[in-house]
């Protein structure tokens, strides 16, 4: 896009051009409410008809205007400088600027007849605007979109706000609007940049960059970006230095090798910006030492990530989103990148970057170590961790080391420290926390001044279009213009066609809308899913295990679901959020009724006066439990999951007597009575949880993967130690309990199969049949509102908020089912439903139902939805033909399998 002066003009009155932003820089002074840009097209639509009406409202409108006359144009300047004031448009020639139209007047009573104009009618252009002045050379403030209906025009800022509006206007003078022409309207004077296509106007491409393309520098601030990467290593250089430094130009390995993997070389832009100095091209060639070890989809992630940081991709921004599923080796990817910017870079060779910051959740600052010492021994790059005894300030005295690794918690400890080191390179490990640009963590990295920005993370988003906004924010400031501007552009929109009841316009709007951010965003998030190293991955045989409750849990369950508080629930007569309390009881009930003791003695010992719900739902329980109950002495079969469990690790334990188990739970008293488990078995076990020391995490984890440990069992607690860990010791993995947020239980079972792993890997996910936990389940799989949107956009952990309906659902006990989630299915197999011998060999010829056989299966890591869960194999547990030898072993408390497995031609 031509731009003529306007940028130019920028400087010096930096307070008023906050609108000349581009790549959306946000404008934290902006708070005026912006109109919704997905309604544009309506409120277009709807101009003409409605304007009258609309004046009579607006503030804006001239009131002796109020009724448009004869001869006058009418205008709606939505601008304070303006507001209230009728702007009379007079010609303002200048004699070198192209003729200025002076949009004239029209007929009001021709204007309501004219409606006819069809919506093809509609154009849209890019524009610099600025007050009225006689000045050759203009003050442009802002780039704004002129969007002309008929006799309609609105006027957007980058923000996508409204900054001006008018109707009435001769159809010609809109109708021959061109490039390079000046016009008056609402109040201002501006020119015509250039014509955006439809297309960009509906994807909101317009509103980025000013219309460029992400790749086209077109704007101050993006080649404000493009501030020299090497300036803190590569030192302007004197010609004497810059003949030295060309004599040492070779690349650091040959780039000609065979299986060399060399990195893009920069075009004549990047060369352009950053080789100020003329050094010599030089080959950056990725060790030879690491190449040998890099799996394909590794060679193609370091590629990016070099591309990204060095901005090669985008105009010199240098941030970057690594998001590949669990397991797919990204540190390594990482410790490839800094390896190469440390010893070489492609001007001249001069290293790119001298030091690097990674921040990453406590449990695995020592896996990091362990990493770099894995993949580069310990004499090429010296990398200091920060834990009790070792401490900021010694990283900082000493010039020995380059990488320094801390904890998202002992960074904000030594914040300030830390601030003070010049750091090249921030990686951001499980970086998904950064989600929240509110929290300490997110503000305390985002005030640290590195520009090359890389956020890891398995899970990318959890939650929201907003929360995808932060993290694309931190890595790139300003990428996608201000929040309320994202909101407006993108989040609404998108949301919005997803609605049930939006109209085909809507839908529409949003998909392109999401296109957009997709494609924006895509050039720095790179995401692959776990099909790409299945090749390199023992098989999977991932279960279902549906356990039929115990008899004291059927009858707690029922007491509990007649209590007065689950009635009030559902009566909808209690506000505050006592459903949770319910929920949270059965939870608990669910993985043993002894849990549920606990807590009933506990509120009996120290309740107060605003806990009566809690006591109303607890209220004559107690009656249930046998006279002498003793939490302490739980039995297994007081719980359906526990009985499940106890028989399932004596068949590991029997059958596969060197392999070994994962055991996770959500709660740590949960893995209190695992633990007991292991004690009364006489299963040697350890254990990580939220009290672990964060020194002790890493001895923990080495400690069972090492093939002389003689650990059966390993007690994990998902929240505390689910991310990032390698577990590859074990090759069982048994989730005992459910979470809302199906991203919990998918990190926690990405422990085990991964890279490294020898066995083939058996993950069991227990559930107790017709209960809360099967509707937990169903909600994870059936959720998947924003899913594909951008990433994997999945928001799933609204568990505070229900309707009526989905509590009486939740508060239902189907006592009868074998299975209510394949109920759900719809399956036309007989499975789980009451069967005769003859249908279950039926099902057991088929081996499983193929009711969508379009439906592509799926491997990767999202969450599953019920189409792929049909693809599943499914077996009621009394089916006679099962033949898996664990799922026989533990048949007799189960009434439902689900089972999927994964590499199945070399399953062992
Ligand atoms: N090319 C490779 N060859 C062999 N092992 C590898 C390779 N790449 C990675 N690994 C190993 O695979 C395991 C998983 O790697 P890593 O921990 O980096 O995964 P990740 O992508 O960070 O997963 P998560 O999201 O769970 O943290 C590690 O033990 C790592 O050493
Ligand atoms: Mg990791």
């Amino acid at each position: 896009m031509r731009r003529s002066a306007a940028p130019s003009q920028l400087q010096g009155n930096s307070l008023k051009k906050p609108k000349f932003v581009p790549p959306g820089r946000s404008n934290p002074s902006l708070n005026e409410e912006i109109t919704e840009v997905n309604l544009d097209i309506k409120l277009l639509e709807g101009a003409a008809s409605n304007a009258f009406l609309q004046a009579e409202n607006d503030s804006g409108v001239c009131s002796s205007n109020l009724l448009p006359t004869k001869g006058k144009t009418r205008e709606i300047n939505n601008e304070n400088n303006y507001s209230g004031k009728c702007f009379e448009a007079s010609a303002v020639t200048t004699l070198d600027s192209p003729p200025l139209v002076h949009l004239a007047h029209k007929e009001v009573t021709e204007f309501m007849g004219q409606e006819e104009e069809s919506d093809s009618l509609i154009k849209y252009f890019n524009v610099v605007w600025c007050k009225p002045s006689k000045k050759k050379h203009k003050k442009w403030e802002g780039d704004a979109i002129l969007i002309v209906k008929g006799r309609s025009f609105t006027l957007k800022d980058l923000e996508g706000k409204d900054i001006g509006r008018g109707i009435g206007y001769k159809f010609k003078e809109l109708e021959k609007i061109e490039e390079g022409q000046t016009l008056m309207i609402a109040g201002k004077e501006i020119e015509i940049m250039g014509i955006i296509p439809p297309d960009d106007f509906n994807s909101g491409r317009c509103f980025q960059l000013g219309g460029g393309s992400p790749a086209t520098p077109s704007s101050q601030a993006a080649r404000k970006c493009f501030s020299n990467p090497f300036k803190s290593v590569c030192k302007p250089s004197s010609k004497e230095n810059r003949q030295n430094g060309s004599q040492n130009c070779k690349p650091r390995h040959d780039p000609h090798a065979p299986n060399s993997l060399v990195m893009p070389r920069p075009d004549k832009n990047h060369q352009w910006m950053f080789n100020k100095n003329h050094f010599p091209l030089v080959d950056v060639v990725i060790d030879p030492h690491l190449v040998y070890h890099l799996r394909p989809h590794q060679k193609e992630g370091i590629k990016f990530l070099y591309e990204t940081v060095m901005g090669m991709r985008m105009n010199g921004r240098c941030g970057a989103i690594l998001a590949d599923e669990m397991g797919l080796g990204k540190t390594l990817q990482c410790i490839s990148l800094i390896w190469t910017l440390q010893c070489q870079g492609p001007y001249g060779g001069k290293p790119v970057i001298k030091k690097t910051l990674i921040v990453t959740p406590g449990s695995l600052v020592n896996n990091w170590r362990k990493e770099f010492q894995k993949w580069l021994g310990s004499e090429r790059i010296k990398v200091f961790t920060v834990d009790q005894d070792h401490k900021v300030d010694e990283f900082i005295k000493s010039t020995f080391y380059s990488v320094l690794i801390i904890s998202y918690e002992m960074l904000l400890r030594s914040l300030d420290q830390i601030k003070n080191v010049k750091f090249d390179l921030l990686i951001c490990d499980e970086g998904h926390r950064l989600k929240n640009s509110a929290i300490k963590t997110t503000t305390a990295l985002i005030s640290l001044s590195c520009e090359k920005r890389i956020i890891l993370t398995g899970t990318p988003v959890q939650n929201d279009l907003q929360e995808f906004f932060a993290l694309i924010d931190f890595v790139n400031p300003g990428i996608l213009g201000s929040l309320s501007s994202y909101r407006k552009i993108y989040e609404e929109p998108i949301i919005m066609s997803r609605e049930p009841s939006a109209s085909e316009e809507e839908k529409k709007l949003g998909e392109r809308r999401a296109a957009e951010l997709t494609c924006l965003t895509g050039v720095f998030i790179l995401r692959r899913t776990q099909e790409v190293i299945n090749k390199y991955l023992p098989p999977k045989i991932e279960n279902v295990v549906f356990c039929r409750p115990g008899a004291l849990q059927i009858e707690l369950y029922q007491k509990l679901l007649n209590s007065q508080a689950v009635r009030f629930c559902l009566q909808g007569l209690l506000e505050n959020s006592s459903h949770l309390i319910c929920i949270g009881a059965l939870k608990k009930l669910c993985n043993h009724p002894c849990l549920l003791f606990n807590s009933i003695k506990e509120k009996e010992h120290n309740s107060t006066c605003d806990e009566n719900e809690e006591r109303s739902l607890y209220e004559g329980l107690l009656r249930v439990f046998p006279a002498d109950y003793n939490p302490l002495l739980f039995t297994e079969k007081e719980s359906g999951k526990l009985q499940v469990l106890s028989k399932l690790l004596a068949v590991i334990h029997g059958l596969r007597p060197t392999e070994k188990v994962v055991l996770v739970s959500n709660y740590t008293q949960t893995l209190n009575i695992l633990q007991e488990v292991c004690k009364r078995h006489g299963y040697a076990y350890t254990r990580l949880d939220g009290q672990t020391p964060i020194s002790q995490r890493q001895q923990i984890v080495d400690g069972f993967n090492s093939k002389y440990s003689s650990d059966f069992i390993f007690l994990l607690s998902s929240k505390a130690g689910g991310v990032g860990l390698n577990l590859i010791g074990g090759s069982h993995l048994i989730l005992y309990d459910i979470d809302w947020n199906p991203a919990t239980d998918i990190q926690a079972m990405s422990r085990v199969w991964r890279d490294g792993q020898k066995h083939s890997v058996y993950i069991y996910r227990l559930l107790t049949t017709g209960t809360i936990e099967e509707k937990i389940y169903q909600r994870q799989i059936s959720k998947q509102n924003l899913s594909g949107a951008v990433v994997d956009v999945t928001k799933t952990s609204e568990h505070t908020q229900f309707s009526v309906e989905e509590l009486k659902n939740l508060f239902t006990l189907h006592e009868s089912s074998h299975c209510i989630t394949h109920d759900l299915l719809d399956c036309t197999c007989t499975t789980g439903k009451d069967h005769t011998d003859d249908s279950s060999e039926k099902f057991a010829m088929s081996g499983h139902c193929q009711l969508d056989p379009h439906h592509q299966k799926s491997n990767s890591l999202k969450p599953l939805s019920m189409s792929q869960l049909k693809q599943w194999k499914h077996f009621s547990g009394d089916d006679l033909n099962l033949t898996d030898p664990f799922l026989k072993g533990i048949r007799e408390n189960v009434s439902f399998f689900f089972q999927n497995i994964t590499n199945q031609a070399t399953a062992m």
